[in-house]
């Protein structure tokens, strides 16, 4: 494993400030330069599982003389709620957060998409630093300024663009993370394999157990290849405007299978359900060969993520799906393959090829 710190540039275009991805071990004494010596007051946005790694963090900056505060939000999708919105909103206010002052992420996915949108819409936006501690926040979630809560009606409703400053992905913060937490982040690795970059799928087919645990040969090379397709999608399409659309590979499905689960199932673990009904609907719809539509199945299944989903539950999950945020209108739009490593738009699928899909993936 490389102890060497890795940095990848993203945006700059279209009047967005660039900001870096660091990747490696020992980070945090980068924390106090990213957030600038002419802010007063830190918010460092923590779950309650990382209160240790919060308080830690905030009584760190404190020692360095800015006026820190920890604002501990409920593990995982409990965070993504516009009351948790609120009590971090009043924890800023009371503490006379200005709009020089600065917001730390520190967690998972969940957590830095709240921290992102606490900072997006305080003052009408803040800086903020995203310090990523599981495998999908440091590959996906803190990267490329996604920001965004979930309502009753659906995942991640509500959101706004709004990039962070600086993202620090120490590798050391995985060592505690529960195996089912790290083979769920494995979803988005394997998906930048799938849209972008094939080495990926090559090297965790090269030792699938090994991919499965922070200590494996590639664990640093897996987490940076896959940030670098993040990189180059969001540099140049922040907004969604086209190309961005590619990232959500598996999502339409994975998205209404998470709210059907009432939010109980990692969103990797749903993405990868999500990612075997696209192949099967590439597939089905010819236009990937039957070799990439398998090859889902074998490396998702080797990392221990599941390809299956309720059978019954279809109508339900398509009448989430048609409000999806890449539907226009009535026309559902899936994100399918044309081939490996070329995404492609699907518009309008017959519901009977849809339904066909389905077939693959219910049980
Ligand atoms: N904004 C984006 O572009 C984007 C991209 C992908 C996913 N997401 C979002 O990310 C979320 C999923 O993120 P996730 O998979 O990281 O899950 P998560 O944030 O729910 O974290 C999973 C669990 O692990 C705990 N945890 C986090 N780090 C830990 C550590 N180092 N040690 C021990 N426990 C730790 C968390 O508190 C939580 O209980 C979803 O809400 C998804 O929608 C956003
Ligand atoms: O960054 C993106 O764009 C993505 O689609 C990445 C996804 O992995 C991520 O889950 C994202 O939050 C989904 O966005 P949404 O717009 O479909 O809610
Ligand atoms: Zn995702």
């Amino acid at each position: 494993m490389s102890e060497a710190v890795t940095r990848i540039r993203i945006g700059g275009t279209a009047g967005t400030d660039p900001y870096e991805v660091l990747v490696g071990r020992q980070l945090l004494g980068e924390l106090a330069g990213l957030i600038g010596d002419r802010v007063k007051r830190v918010a460092v946005i923590h779950p309650e599982a990382l209160t240790e790694t919060g308080e830690a963090l905030r009584a760190d900056l404190a020692g360095q003389g800015f006026e820190a505060i920890a604002i501990q939000v409920p593990n995982a999708e409990e965070a993504k709620t516009a009351e948790v919105a609120a009590y971090c909103w009043k924890a800023l206010g009371q503490s006379g957060f200005t709009r020089t002052d600065v917001i730390v992420g520190v967690g998972g996915g969940a957590t830095t998409d709240l921290a992102g949108f606490v900072a997006a819409t305080w003052l009408r936006g803040v800086r903020w630093i995203a310090v990523p501690t599981t495998v999908l926040a440091m590959v996906d979630a803190a990267v490329g300024g996604k920001t965004g809560i979930n309502t009753a009606e659906g995942k991640n409703l509500v959101g706004a663009f709004h990039p962070p400053a600086g993202v620090l992905c120490d590798l050391a913060a995985l060592d505690s993370l529960p195996v089912h937490d790290y083979v769920s982040g494995l979803a988005e690795v394997i998906k930048a394999g799938f849209i972008a970059d094939p080495v990926i799928l090559d090297l965790i087919e090269e030792d699938p157990a090994a991919a499965r645990t922070p200590a494996g040969p590639r664990t640093a090379e897996l987490i940076e290849r896959s940030i670098r397709v993040k990189a180059e999608v969001v540099s140049a399409d922040l907004k969604e405007s086209g190309l961005r659309e590619i990232l959500n590979y598996g999502h339409t499905l994975g998205h209404a299978i998470e709210k059907n689960e009432r939010y109980q199932w990692r969103h990797g673990a749903a993405v990868a359900v999500g990612m075997h009904f696209a192949a099967e609907l590439g597939r089905l719809a010819g236009r990937l060969d039957d070799a990439t539509a398998d090859r889902h199945r074998t490396v998702l299944e080797a990392v221990g993520l599941p390809l299956h989903y309720r059978y019954d539950q279809w109508p339900r999950l398509l009448e989430t799906m048609k409000v999806d945020k890449k539907s226009r209108g009535d026309l559902l739009r899936f994100i399918v393959l044309d081939g490996l490593a070329r995404p492609t738009v699907l518009e309008g699928p017959d519901p009977a090829v849809l339904l066909a899909a389905y077939g693959e993936v219910g049980q």
